[in-house]
């Protein structure tokens, strides 16, 4: 599903260059839910920025689905992102003058989906994160994990191969931490969906199937739990 191969990267300001991740190798296959763990400035964001193609590396690949997608087109890569990836963002990231449906409905808007199908299939998606009754809201008359429901329902609505979560719990209190990771664990085994989930809280990463822990730009675990890891 996913395979990073001896990826590098450093950024270059000028004269300076700064190393940030150092020959990273790891896969992680369908149906997986992969946390990755590491402490602020570990090089997590530039390690999901590069495989959610946002940037290119400066050396080493990463495939999904078997496709190689630093050598892709900026025009194809977009195209890709929007039809095999799907974005869980900390701030969720709702359009503030859109309905909860229609907020899910929008990525199948740009593949030119029919609004029938989008109504159904948004409908579908908010009932199987809790939130039936919400739909006709604007997500400022929710809860912040309501909120992070619904930007859940968007990130599956073109049924993505692959879904990047980027500190999902970040803005929520313990409570609601919680129920946002068990409604990932559902959808995970009830729908097989592969998640890789960007966090610097043990907590959460102990909550997935494995881990995959970055240090100073390097993996210094892979599989281990947080407990064990340190
Ligand atoms: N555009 C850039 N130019 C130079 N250095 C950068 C740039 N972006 C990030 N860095 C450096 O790369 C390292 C890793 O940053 P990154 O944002 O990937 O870490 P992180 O683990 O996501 O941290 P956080 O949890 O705080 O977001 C840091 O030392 C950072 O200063």
């Amino acid at each position: 599903m996913l395979i990073v191969k001896q990826l590098s990267h450093s950024f270059t300001n000028g004269a300076e260059v700064t190393p940030v991740l150092q020959h990273i190798d790891f896969r992680v296959e369908k149906g997986e839910m992969v946390a990755l763990l590491g402490s602020s400035g570990s090089g997590k964001s530039t390690l999901l920025n590069l495989m959610a193609g946002l940037m290119k590396p400066t050396s080493g690949s990463i495939l999904i689905g078997g496709q190689p997608i630093e050598t892709m087109s900026e025009n194809r890569l977009a195209e890709f992102r929007r039809t095999h990836i799907g974005f869980i963002f900390q701030s969720y990231e709702l359009i503030p003058h859109l309905t909860v449906r229609e907020n899910v409905e929008l990525p199948l808007v740009f593949q030119s989906v029919g609004p029938r199908t989008r109504r159904e299939r948004a409908l579908k998606l908010l009932a199987q994160v809790g939130l039936a009754d919400k739909s006709e809201l604007f997500p400022s008359q929710l809860s912040g994990g309501q909120q992070q429901r619904v930007s859940i329902a968007r990130s599956l609505v073109t049924m993505p191969a692959i879904v990047f979560a980027d500190e999902p719990t970040g803005n929520l209190d313990t409570k609601t931490e919680r129920e946002i990771i068990d409604l990932l664990h559902d959808l995970n085994a009830n729908l097989g969906i592969t998640f890789v989930i960007v966090t610097h809280e043990h907590e959460v990463a102990r909550r997935t199937q494995r881990i995959i822990q970055l240090r100073d730009g390097q993996l210094v675990e892979d599989g281990g739990w947080a407990g064990e890891a340190g």
